[in-house]
């Protein structure tokens, strides 16, 4: 595709952030400026009432006092053998100072009786009265009394906030259904390898005397695998409403709290539910989010409290007597990251890998999302199905809703094949804009681009087939052109793998033959390409310079599929020069067979373009209607499908998925947008 100038991240990139952690509600705000003003009141406030009842004491120094008496201005005076003394002056004001009784002796006594000062003596007050005494107390401790009392309402109220009751009181588990979930395995489309593994369990549930009668252990922990929105979730229930039992469910991150100790009685909570309800079923969503590696780094949350509430998680889940009928579902997306205790026996003993839909299980989640809306007669889920690669099944039950607003929006009510491209385009690449936001220079210079990559597509036998190409922008991309697979692929031969690397460079290469010159547009063309050739040079073997010898970028694929990122290159530097120069080659000479292609088919180039400018977007079949040749699926591409209507049509994939052993699903990414032949 052409590109806008900063290249972007791809459209249909990774999934949104993890929500943020839930914000305090505006009553417990309310409660905490209460505790303040609590506080406020006990330290400050109130000490000041306590003294402002009484008159004012004036403190006199002893020169000042006797010079007082002298001026017959005292009253009388209570001298303590301490030396504190306190009185009244003749005026009714109070006062104190301190005698030096020592010095002073009977000398004082008598300059006092001279001046008529009424003198009485007390021994000094070794405590305070009872009362002050409380009072002391009760100004110390107060606030610290008040800040606990608070720390535990507000641990317990969002402990009772996850499962949706509001306020103070027991954490409990959301009951979706006591009774038993309505969803069964027929709302579960595809992945008839998972229910089969899954359905011991249902088994189980329904029926555990008898296992228990053949001495089994059933299993106590399914760990299922996958990448979001696989249906994780779904299944869970399914095997909920098949058993018919209680499905207690939460998500990881909701234990996780800024309380040391608060996840910890919620899985309590939780688990001491469930047993209540048994048999029953406890899902555990994003169990990475509590269940990852302790000891590691913990981002905001304290290490402590979620290494508590794993701990918790396990010794509830060793605790549990199998034959009491619970069973602890979780899901995640991130298997490399979950301590290693959770996988040990008796705990999550069993894994569910959940990978992303296969050709037939998209057509089948469709068909079940699109139960009850009406499709017009052109409107063929095979072929939507196949225009999707990489689509979870969040994603296409999103596809088929976001057809259906398609068609209202139209003023109808029957979605046709046209809506679910407007859908599927909408949801990978972002709304399209009027081709108008681009100079006409730009888009003509757009025309040619997208016009190379079409022709050389459809001028390459072993490339994916055009379906459709178009020059209004959306997203990042100015033009698109779309190439779909025939079938699904599952391996790439090196034939496919050149040609694809031609047909992602002939956009570049039909404006260096057209304007001798090429532009910013071909930035990301350029990048997938060369990502690929590396893949070829040091993955695949496909270098005979190299030889047949693979340096996966980021370790060993037998590793844990990815594993870590390795600290430094497992080869020499001078292969990492053969490889840099490899790829060159490998990218090179694609441009030399793209631009060779466009070159001999100069005038075709010329005439799509001028097509594209006209009508904006074309189908697959008009391109190859003007190189002459037949377009490779009659039947998908066929007649019926006029110039403007936009086939239903996938990015190619990025890279080949490795063809080896078990690599985690994350790795499996899905094919973006941004790297088909745009
Ligand atoms: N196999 C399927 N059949 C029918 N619908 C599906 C299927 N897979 C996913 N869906 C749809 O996608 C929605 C989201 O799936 P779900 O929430 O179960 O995915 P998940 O794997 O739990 O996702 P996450 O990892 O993001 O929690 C479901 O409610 C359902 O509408
Ligand atoms: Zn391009």
């Amino acid at each position: 595709m052409a590109e806008r100038p900063t290249p972007p991240a791809g459209p249909r990139g990774d999934r949104p952030a993890p929500p943020p952690p839930p914000k305090l509600p505006w009553w417990r705000h309310l409660l905490w400026l209460l505790a303040l003003a609590v506080m406020a009141v006990v330290w400050v406030v109130l000490p000041a009432v306590h003294h402002s009842g009484q008159p004012a004491v004036t403190t006199l120094s002893y020169s000042q006092f006797l010079s007082d008496a002298d001026a017959h201005r005292v009253k009388d005076v209570t001298i303590q053998t301490s030396g504190k003394a306190d009185g009244t002056l003749s005026d009714g004001h109070k006062y104190t100072t301190t005698v030096p009784v020592q010095l002073a002796g009977s000398a004082l006594l008598d300059r006092l009786a001279t001046d008529h000062v009424k003198v009485s003596a007390e021994a000094p007050s070794t405590s305070p009265s009872a009362g002050a005494q409380i009072f002391t107390w009760i100004l110390i401790l107060a606030p610290f009394l008040v800040v606990v009392w608070f720390w535990r309402r507000i641990a317990r109220g969002a402990a009772g906030q996850m499962s949706g009751v509001m306020g103070v009181g027991k954490a409990k588990a959301k009951v979706f259904d006591t009774e038993r979930p309505s969803t069964t395995f027929a709302d579960v489309a595809g992945y008839e390898g998972v229910k089969s593994e899954i359905v011991e369990v249902v088994d189980f549930l329904s029926q555990p005397e008898r296992y228990r009668r053949a001495g089994a252990t059933a299993p106590r922990g399914v760990l299922m695998v996958g990448p979001p929105g696989t249906g994780k979730t779904l299944l869970a229930r399914a095997v909920a409403g098949e058993a018919g039992v209680p499905f207690l469910s939460v998500v990881g991150s909701s234990f996780v709290e800024m309380f040391v100790g608060v996840g910890a009685a919620r899985v309590r909570d939780l688990f001491a539910e469930a047993r209540k309800r048994a048999p029953a079923i406890v899902f555990v969503d994003e169990i990475d989010a509590l269940g990852g590696r302790r000891g590691g780094t913990g981002a905001q949350v304290s290490n402590d409290e979620r290494e508590q509430t794993l701990n918790q998680l396990l010794s509830e889940m060793d605790g549990f007597d199998p034959a009491e009928g619970i069973v602890v579902l979780a899901a995640t997306n991130r298997p490399e990251i979950l301590d290693p205790a959770l996988l040990r026996p008796g705990r999550f003993d069993r894994q569910v890998v959940i990978p992303l839909p296969t050709l037939a299980e998209r057509a089948a989640i469709l068909s079940v999302h699109c139960h009850g809306k009406h499709l017009a007669p052109d409107a063929d889920l095979q072929v939507v199905a196949r225009g999707t690669p990489g689509f979870s099944g969040a994603d296409l039950a999103n596809l088929a809703n976001e057809a259906a607003i398609a068609a209202v929006r139209d003023g109808r009510h029957v979605i046709s094949a046209a809506d679910f491209d407007a859908a599927r385009d909408r949801i990978l690449l972002g709304r399209r804009e009027g081709s108008n936001v681009l100079l006409p220079a730009e888009k003509r210079a757009v025309a040619v681009h997208e016009a190379g990559h079409a022709l050389v597509a459809a001028l390459s036998e072993h490339a994916d087939p055009v379906a459709k190409v178009t020059i209004l922008p959306a997203g990042q991309a100015l033009g698109v052109t779309e190439q779909l697979p025939l079938v699904e692929r599952h391996l790439y031969n090196e034939d496919y793998l050149n040609e694809t690397l031609a047909v992602r460079l002939g956009g570049r290469a039909a404006e260096l033959v057209t304007f001798e010159q090429g532009s910013t547009g071909a930035a990301n063309d350029l990048a997938s390409a060369t990502e690929l050739a590396t893949k070829m040079v040091r993955e695949f073997g496909l270098s005979p310079a190299l030889g047949p010898v693979g340096y996966p970028q980021g370790g060993s694929v037998y590793l844990g599929g990815g594993g870590a990122p390795l600290s430094s290159r497992p080869f020499a530097e001078a292969t990492q020069a053969a490889i840099d120069a490899e790829v060159a080659r490998l990218v090179r000479e694609a441009e030399e067979r793209a631009t060779s292609l466009l070159t001999g088919h100069g005038e075709e180039l010329e005439r799509l373009s001028g097509l594209l400018l006209e009508h904006e977007t074309l189908d697959g079949a008009v391109v190859y209607d003007l190189v002459g040749r037949k377009a490779p699926d009659e039947h998908a591409q066929g007649a019926t499908m006029g110039p403007h209507r936009r086939a239903p049509v996938p990015p190619s994939p990025t890279a080949p998925p490795s063809p080896s052993p078990p690599s985690a699903p994350s790795s499996s990414a899905p094919p973006s947008p941004s790297s088909p032949a745009g």
